[in-house]
């Protein structure tokens, strides 16, 4: 594990105890039982096994996520609003909204969640670092659709118990990881929707390859979604040609003069070579297109 990942999860260890010190788990989990229903985050995805030749086939699916800071760029948008942005996503085209409610590393809350969740009608999911099921409850309450689990940060057997909670909670469980070894882990442990990240964790630098690579080891029956790294669209339509169609996208949205405009730009329908040609030949001179049949 890389020292700084090491030095977030301690960090966050401590603050989840503080938390439970003031709010038990009991009475979190009480609350979390009770909450209304959440919104259907995974299916708001596109799932590979969907008939491709529907209307939504080719179609790019984006989770767009609020972060004012990170602790491999430092401030992005330090005034950022929350409710603004998931606006503007949404008007844009988002598919789900994804929430930093990370404090000491990524400046986010879970007030910042409940205010963007609050002004759109988007699923949402909590992207934290999850060590305990304090957490989990806590998102629930907090009125999360979705949490984020990093196979790299916590034992394989807290790993299994978390999806198992989460599908009791009807909470979608975004499994993140960042090669093979960690992929086996996620689907040994029953993850459906599994989040390869770009971003190397030991020099924080980001490559697309990692989607790539990952990409034909995810089952049928699995939601992959790529993370990190996703700057524009060459990067949308170079996954999309390995049959990648979720996507994560933090800093490009955050960093955009127009984020309902940066959102849209990644998910306008792709137009095929083909069809490029087609737009630009001179009309067929005869009408009898019989011989094109079956093209
Ligand atoms: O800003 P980017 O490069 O578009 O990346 C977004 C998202 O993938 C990234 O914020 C992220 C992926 N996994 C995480 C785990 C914790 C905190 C943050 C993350």
């Amino acid at each position: 594990m890389s020292d700084r990942l090491a030095k977030i999860l301690e960090v966050k260890r401590r603050e989840v105890a503080a938390r439970a010190a003031q709010r038990p788990l009991e009475d979190l989990r009480r609350l979390a039982e009770a909450m209304p229903k959440p919104r259907p985050f995974a299916s708001a995805l596109y799932a590979g096994r969907q008939n491709n030749s529907g209307p939504q086939s080719g179609s790019v699916h984006i989770i767009a996520e609020i972060k004012r800071a990170s602790p491999s760029k430092g401030m992005l948008r330090p005034d950022l609003n929350p409710a603004v942005y998931a606006q503007a996503y949404a008007r844009g085209g988002a598919a789900a909204l994804s929430v930093l409610t990370d404090s000491p590393f990524f400046r986010g809350s879970l007030d910042d969640l409940k205010a963007a969740r609050s002004a759109v009608s988007l699923p949402v999911l909590r992207k934290d670092f999850t060590v305990s099921v304090y957490q989990i409850y806590e998102a629930r309450v907090s009125e999360a659709d979705a949490v984020l689990l990093i196979v790299r940060a916590v034992p394989e057997g807290f790993l299994r118990d978390a999806l198992a909670l989460c599908d009791a909670l009807g909470l979608s469980a975004l499994t993140e990881v960042h090669d093979e070894a960690e992929l086996e882990t996620a689907l040994r442990c029953g993850a459906r929707l599994v989040g390869v990240n770009n971003r190397n964790l030991k020099t924080f630098e980001t490559s697309l390859d990692t989607s790539l690579r990952l990409r034909p080891m995810i089952p049928v029956d699995c939601i992959m979604v790529a993370e990190s790294g996703i700057r524009d669209r060459s990067d949308i339509e170079r996954l999309v040609a390995a049959g990648i169609r979720n996507f994560l996208v933090g800093e490009s949205l955050v960093r955009a003069s127009n984020p309902e405009t940066a959102v849209r730009r990644l998910i306008e329908p792709m137009v095929a070579a083909g069809d490029v040609r087609a737009t630009n030949v001179s009309p067929p001179r005869a009408k009898s297109g019989a011989s094109h049949h079956g093209h």
